[in-house]
Formats: structure tokens, C-alpha cells, sequence
């Protein structure tokens, strides 16, 4: 199981810095909403710990060659456009690159991730059905299964349930929630607070270029980060049902 550490890790973006100074954890068996306002740097924290832009400071996860952190972290980008009409289930294989020599053909193992992943987003049927003739919805999930059948100790997604209907955002989060309970970890960005105060195990809320708090969803939705940071009141109630959320109305300056 994979433990990912930043440490003073800052980016900054044509020369304005957008994180600075991160230091923290990543463990097994988490399941991590990055949460924080249009443009407050969860992408770019992202991308920078895959090493796919520059940065100072240290991420562990940067520090690996392409093949090791491709067998360490799935990554499902916030870009969803797919160029050319590959069918679901070849889009879905592509996740089992890693795993595979060049020119060697799918092992047993690699089309039965592949086949489990595709029925995890409930996409069976769809294997043959070009991704370029899916929905926004169902394409997004395809995408989602590739980061799956990729079985790596760790998944990071940007906004991985924009889009999807209500019951597909609940269960890619429950997908996510198992995944961090069998001691694999999930980080992903959310803009969805109830969906992500619900169920994921912990937040961290990124703005004003840095990391403003970092813990249980009710310790880090408080009025005052909500108020600050969102410029939102919202209703959190502890249920039997877990934490409900509801934004009310946006605060004046
Ligand atoms: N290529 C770039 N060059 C310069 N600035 C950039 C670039 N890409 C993004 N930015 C800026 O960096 C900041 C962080 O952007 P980022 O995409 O990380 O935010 P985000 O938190 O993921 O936002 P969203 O919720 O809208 O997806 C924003 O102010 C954005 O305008």
C-alpha cells in the first residue's frame, strides 16, 4: 500500500503562485475530498503531485519514473473530450497498459479488471459501442472505469462525478468508499459538499493559495470556512443517515 507525502510543495502558474507550501499526508484506507472554490489550485495541486507540471517542494508520487507511478496512481483528468472513436472496452484496457510489455496481448487477468470495471460504472452492454457515441454522463464513467481497471494502490480524479445523474454520482462515491476500506487510497476533487461530506473520509480545503484546513468533513465545513473561503452559509446537520449538507445562500462582501 502506497503512503503519499507532500512536502513544502508549492506550484506556481506563469509565474503567480497558485499552492503554497503544502505538507501532508495521503494514507491507505483513504477516501480524500480536494474541495475549494472556481480556480483555487485543486487541479494544478493535482497534476503537480503526478509530476505532469513543475513544481518546488516534494511530492513522493513525483518522484517516480512513468512506468512505477502508472502502476501507483490512476489518474482521471477533468478533460473528458476523447479525439478518436475507440469502443468502451479498448478505452477501458488502456488502463492496463502498465501491466503490459509492448505488443503483448490482454492477459486473462486485464479483461476481467476490464469487465469488472466496466460493470462497476454500469456501462455492460456498452463494451463494442464507440466512446465517442457515449453521453457527456456515460463517457465520463467510462473514463472512471479505465481509472479503475488500472487496480493501482491509489486513484486521483478531477472531478470525477461532474455530470453524472444522482444515483451514478452515489455510486462512483461508494466504488471510491469501498476501494479506500479494502486499504487503497482515493483522492479526488469535488464540488458536490454533500456528496463529499457524506462520504468521503476526509477534506481538505484549498484557497487563498494554500491548504486553509484538512480533517473529518464537519471539522473543515464549518461556517467560517464555508463563510470565508465560499463566500456560502449552508445547513450541515449530523443524520442517522451520515452528515446532510445544503448550501442556502451566498454572503454578501
Ligand atoms: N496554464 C495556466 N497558466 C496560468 N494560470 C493558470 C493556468 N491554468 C490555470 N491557471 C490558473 O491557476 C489557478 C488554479 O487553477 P486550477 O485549474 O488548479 O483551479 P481549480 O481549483 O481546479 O478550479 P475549478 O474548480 O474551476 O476546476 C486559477 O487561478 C487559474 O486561472
Amino acid at each position: 500500500m502506497t503512503r503519499v507525502t507532500f512536502e513544502d510543495f508549492s506550484v506556481a502558474l506563469a509565474g503567480t503562485p497558485v499552492i503554497s507550501n503544502v505538507n501532508l499526508a495521503i494514507e491507505p484506507g483513504e477516501l480524500v475530498g480536494l474541495i475549494g472554490p472556481n480556480g483555487a489550485g485543486k487541479t494544478t495541486l493535482m497534476r503537480a503531485a503526478l509530476g505532469l507540471i513543475p513544481s518546488r517542494g516534494a511530492c513522493s508520487l513525483a518522484r517516480l519514473d512513468d512506468r512505477s507511478r502508472a502502476r501507483t496512481v490512476a489518474w482521471m483528468p477533468q478533460e473528458r473530450a476523447v479525439a478518436w472513436p475507440i469502443q468502451v472496452a479498448s478505452l477501458v484496457m488502456l488502463g492496463r497498459m502498465p501491466y503490459r510489455g509492448p505488443g503483448q496481448r490482454p492477459s486473462p487477468d486485464d479483461r476481467r479488471s476490464v469487465a469488472d470495471a466496466i460493470h462497476q460504472v454500469g456501462l455492460t452492454g456498452f463494451e463494442k459501442r464507440a466512446v465517442t457515441r457515449l453521453s457527456a454522463g456515460e463517457r465520463t464513467r467510462a473514463l472512471i472505469a479505465r481509472a479503475l481497471a488500472q487496480q493501482t494502490p491509489m486513484i486521483m480524479a478531477d472531478e470525477p462525478i461532474a455530470g453524472l445523474d444522482p444515483a451514478h454520482q452515489i455510486t462512483t462515491m461508494e466504488t471510491f468508499s469501498e476501494i479506500a476500506a479494502s486499504g487503497r487510497s482515493v483522492l479526488v476533487s469535488i464540488h458536490d459538499l454533500g456528496l463529499a461530506a457524506r462520504h468521503c473520509t476526509r477534506l481538505i480545503l484549498v484557497g487563498e493559495q494554500r491548504v486553509i484546513a484538512d480533517g473529518p468533513p464537519t471539522a473543515v465545513l464549518t461556517p467560517d470556512n464555508l463563510a470565508r473561503i465560499f463566500h456560502i452559509e449552508a445547513f450541515l446537520q449530523s443524520t442517522d443517515h451520515g452528515p446532510v449538507f445544503q448550501s442556502l445562500r451566498v454572503l454578501g462582501p
